[in-house]
C-alpha cells in the first residue's frame, strides 16, 4: 500500500496557485524529502494531506485512505510533527507525552517514547517551557511517535536547529524508518535530506520539478561528479571518446576530469596510465544536493541552468 498518494492535487488562494496538479507517490516504509524554496506550496500540500486546507482540486490518498472523507482513520494511522506547535509552558515533557500517550488511548511507556527521541528523565521532568528549541523538537516529535505510527509527516522538523540538532532529528528520523515507519518530510536543510532520505522530491512554485533519488538527480542533471588526478608527468592524451566524461582539463600534472557516469573513472584512469604516466593521488568530489536543488529552481538565471545541465 503507498503511503501518500496525490492526484492532480491542487490549491488556489484567490489567484496564488499555491499547489499546481501534483501527482505524487510516497511508498510505504520509505524515507521522502519533499524539498523546495520558500512558498514553493510544501506546507500547502501536507495540510491538504491532513485535511487541514481543502484542496480546490484534485485528491489526496494516506495509506489507502481518502484525505478529505476520511480523515479520522489518517490520524489515527499517523504521527504529526506540524509546522508550529504549542505546547503547554508548564507542563512537563513527561506530562506532554503522557497526555499523547491518553488521548491516543494506547498504553505504550513513556519512558520507551522519551528514549527514542534522546529525551533524558531529569529533561522530562521540567516544564516544556523551559525546553530549548531542540528539545522543544525532539518532545513534539516523541508526542508525533505515540500509536505507533505507519506513516510520519514533518513539516520542516530541523527548522531552527543548530548542527548538533539537525544530525539529532537526523539519526531519530532514520532510527523510526528502521523500524518500518515511512517518513515523508519536509525540508530546506538539504544536506540533512542528502544523508537520510531514500528520494526526494523538488517543487518550485506550485509545481513538482522532479522526483527521484539523491543518485538519479545527479544522473539526470548530468552535474555528475568531479575526480582529481595527480600524476607523475603532463599526460598526451585525451578523454573524448570515453562515454559520461563531460569535461576534462589538463594542467601540468593535475588532471581534472567531470563525469556522469561512474564506469568512466577507471577508463580515465588507465588512459593516463597507458600513456606511461604514473597516477600518484586520486580525489573525488561528488556534487551535493546543494547544487543539485540550485540547477532544479535557480529560475532567476535560467542560462546557468541550461549551464549545469549541459556540462
Ligand atoms: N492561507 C493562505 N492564504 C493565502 N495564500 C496562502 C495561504 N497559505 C499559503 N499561501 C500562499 O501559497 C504559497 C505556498 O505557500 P506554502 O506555505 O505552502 O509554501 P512553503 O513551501 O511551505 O513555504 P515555506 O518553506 O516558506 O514554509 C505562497 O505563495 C503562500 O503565500
Amino acid at each position: 500500500m503507498t503511503a501518500i498518494q496525490t492526484e492532480s492535487l491542487t490549491k488556489r488562494f484567490g489567484d496564488v496557485v499555491a499547489v499546481s496538479a501534483l501527482d505524487l507517490t510516497v511508498e510505504e516504509g520509505e524515507i521522502f524529502g519533499f524539498l523546495g524554496p520558500n512558498g514553493c506550496g510544501k506546507s500547502t500540500t501536507i495540510n491538504m494531506v491532513l485535511d487541514y486546507v481543502r484542496p480546490t482540486d484534485g485528491r489526496a490518498t494516506v495509506l489507502g485512505y481518502d484525505a478529505q472523507r476520511e480523515p479520522k482513520a489518517i490520524h489515527e494511522r499517523i504521527g504529526i510533527l506540524p509546522d508550529a506547535f504549542d505546547l503547554y509552558g508548564r507542563l512537563s515533557g513527561r506530562k506532554h507525552v503522557q497526555f499523547a500517550i491518553d488521548s491516543k488511548g494506547t498504553n505504550e511507556d513513556v519512558d520507551d517514547i522519551l528514549e527514542r527521541v534522546g529525551l533524558s528523565a531529569g529533561d522530562a521532568a521540567r516544564p516544556a517551557g523551559d525546553y530549548s528549541k531542540g528539545m522543544r523538537q525532539r518532545l513534539a516529535l516523541g508526542m508525533a511517535l505515540v500509536g505507533d505510527p505507519e506513516l510520519l509527516i514533518l513539516d520542516e522538523p530541523s527548522s531552527g536547529l543548530d548542527p548538533h540538532g539537525v544530525r539529532e532529528m537526523r539519526q531519530i528520523i532514520q532510527r523510526e524508518a528502521d523500524r518500518g515507519t515511512a517518513v515523508f518530510f519536509s525540508s530546506h536543510i538539504l544536506s540533512q535530506v542528502e544523508a537520510v532520505c531514500d528520494r526526494v522530491a523538488i517543487m518550485d512554485e506550485g509545481e513538482l520539478v522532479t522526483v527521484d533519488t539523491i543518485d538519479g538527480l545527479r544522473d539526470a542533471v548530468g552535474s555528475g561528479a568531479t575526480m582529481e588526478l595527480t600524476v607523475s608527468a603532463t599526460p598526451s592524451v585525451s578523454f573524448d571518446d570515453i562515454n559520461g566524461v563531460t569535461n576534462a582539463t589538463i594542467d601540468g600534472t593535475v588532471v581534472t576530469v567531470t563525469y556522469t557516469d561512474s564506469r568512466a573513472k577507471a577508463k580515465v584512469i588507465n588512459r593516463v596510465e597507458a600513456a606511461g604516466v604514473t597516477v600518484a593521488d586520486v580525489t573525488m568530489e561528488e556534487s551535493s544536493l546543494e547544487d543539485l536543488f540550485e540547477v532544479y529552481t535557480n529560475h532567476a538565471d535560467e542560462s546557468h541552468v541550461d549551464a549545469e545541465v549541459s556540462s
